[in-house]
């Protein structure tokens, strides 16, 4: 699903109008013409229909005018407040609003006049919120926010029209104060402030509507693409009925230390669970034993231990030599911060030519030489940072990640010249093209320990079926967020354990094949 900021849709909305002919009035009149279908389809049955239009001065209340003659034309109740002066509605919204009959509208410009809408709304269907779109430019402030305020203690459900008010259309963000909405319909192509937290959450349920904007403005529009199931499902490929374990590659994965066996282990068995045809699962010497224990299918190598279950510079020979012929290395989970393990992981991806996975504890060693990012051998390298990582890397705070996390990770990414994932609720992916994609799968269940380490093998196994590395990391992402949803559809989100995630992944690929299953005769 294509994803654009506020700004480039009003340029679309620009290039619409003036390259095809079509007017802005055409548009809103589709736009809220979309909306009274949503509304009908949702609440059409119901025996007493009143709605309650809020709007704004601007062509989102305009769509909120069009919503209001169509609904009325349904034989609904229908009762208009606008935020502002009747002298303040002008273009495409004051002609809609001149069509409706003067007796359902109600101006309320100060707080004073706002008790006429709160005694309306006790008996509402329904209340539409058509005050700010992706004209918000600034903190909601004054009768704006009392109106939000009185929307979202007002007990009824809630209709968005294209974005929650208050919710920053290029961010997600609130701008002061938001409506929380039970659902949201957008135009032409989703918002990011309509798929990124917390305004996702606020929307409640997507529905993107056609509003007969020409597809050559949308496809050309630039933009974000959002993985959600349809366009995980579109990047599965299926398996030959032939294959063999040579065909589904040999996955290297360097990990662990000393309390960190867990990490290595997980990482093994998510890339044996993400079918990877051979893992091999490189640790410290000393904890060779455990990780026979721990892991089944994958193979474990011992490598010199530095010490006590860590591993430092000795064990770059032996690393060098096993990697030769493998489909995908990944380094990093619990492999430790020992000042001789970063020298080791900063040589290791210095001189690898096979793709790399980097993560975890092997990021910490990159933060401390980026350079080695630079000069390295490998032409695909995919970091998978999470925001404190990530903030490490670039040399910034958390709070500076997190305040522009897809803007931080397409600079680094380019800077670098390697896949940037970066993660969290809505995990960006960027690549050094400028490319960015955006996980639409995950849970709240998810904010647990070692669940990075499972996405670290799932990365590792699909690079080494063969996927190519955005394709890989767009999958990756959403298969490990879809894997928990699953998890979390059967026991809840609380408890959820990587393992957990780990173990659904063979369900998460089923359910994502468009393959039948096979007949066996
Ligand atoms: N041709 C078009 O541009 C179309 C626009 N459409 C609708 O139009 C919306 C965008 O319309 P507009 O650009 O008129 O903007 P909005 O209707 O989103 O904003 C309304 C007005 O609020 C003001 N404003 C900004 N921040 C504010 C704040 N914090 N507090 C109070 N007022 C604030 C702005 O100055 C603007 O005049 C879209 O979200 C969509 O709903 C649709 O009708 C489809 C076609
Ligand atoms: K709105």
């Amino acid at each position: 699903m294509k994803v654009v900021t506020g700004a480039t849709m009003q340029l679309m909305d620009k290039r619409t109008i003036e390259a095809f002919g079509i007017s802005g009035l055409t548009l809103m009149e589709n736009a809220g013409r979309r909306c009274t279908e949503a509304i009908m389809a949702e609440f059409g049955s119901v025996s007493f229909r009143k709605a309650v239009i809020l709007a704004g001065k601007g062509n989102n209340g305009g769509d909120g005018y069009v919503i209001a003659r169509l609904l009325m034309e349904q034989g609904w109740d229908v009762r208009v407040f606008i935020v502002a002066g009747s002298d303040e509605i002008a273009g495409d919204a004051a002609i809609n609003l001149q069509r409706l009959d003067t007796e359902i509208v109600t101006f309320c410009p100060v707080t004073e006049t706002l008790c006429q809408c709160v005694t309306s709304l006790a008996n509402a269907t329904l209340v539409v919120d058509a005050l700010l779109g992706t004209g918000l430019k600034s903190e909601v402030r004054g009768v704006y926010a009392e109106v939000i305020d009185i929307i979202n203690v007002c007990g009824k459900p809630v209709f968005a029209v294209d974005i929650p008010s208050g919710i920053d259309a290029g961010s997600g963000k609130v701008l002061g104060k938001a409506v929380r909405a039970h659902m949201t319909v957008t135009f032409a192509a989703a918002k990011l402030g309509n798929v990124l937290y917390p305004g996702a959450e606020l929307g409640g349920r997507l529905l993107v509507a056609d509003i007969g904007m020409p597809a050559e403005v949308v496809t050309e529009a630039a933009g974000f693409e959002f993985v959600d199931y349809d366009a995980a499902q579109m990047l599965l490929q299926p398996r030959r009925k032939q294959a063999h374990k040579g065909d589904c590659g040999h996955t290297l994965i360097i990990a662990g230390s000393t309390g960190k066996t867990g990490a290595a282990a997980m990482s093994a068995n998510s890339a044996v669970r993400a079918g990877a045809g051979l893992v091999t699962v490189a640790i410290p010497a000393s904890l060779n034993a455990i990780m026979e224990v721990k892991t089944t299918e994958a193979m474990s190598l011992p490598l010199p231990d530095a010490d006590a279950g860590f591993l430092g510079e000795a064990a770059y020979d032996p690393i060098m030599a096993v990697a030769a012929g493998k489909a995908s290395v990944a380094i990093g989970p619990g492999i430790s911060r020992n000042p001789s393990t970063s020298v080791l992981v900063q040589r290791v991806v210095n001189d690898l030519d096979q793709p790399l996975i980097i993560d975890a504890d092997g990021l910490h060693a990159l933060s401390e030489n980026r350079e080695v990012l630079l000069h390295r051998k490998s032409s695909v390298v995919i970091l998978t940072p999470h925001p404190g990582e990530m903030a490490n890397l670039a040399g910034i705070t958390t709070a500076e990640v997190e305040k522009d996390r897809i803007g931080i990770a397409g600079d680094l990414s380019a800077k670098y010249n390697v896949i940037l994932l970066l993660k969290g609720a809505r995990t960006i992916i960027a690549t050094p093209d400028g490319e960015i994609a955006i996980n639409g799968s995950g849970n709240p269940g998810m904010a647990s320990g070692g669940m990075g380490d499972v996405l670290t093998g799932i990365l590792a196994a699909l690079i080494a079926q063969g996927y190519a590395p955005f394709a890989a990391c767009k999958l990756g992402a959403f298969l490990h967020g879809f894997s928990a949803d699953l998890v979390a559809a059967e026991k809840g989100e609380i408890g959820i354990s990587a393992v957990d995630v780990q173990e659904w992944l063979p369900y998460a690929f089923k359910k994502l094949s468009r393959e039948a299953l096979p007949m066996h005769f």
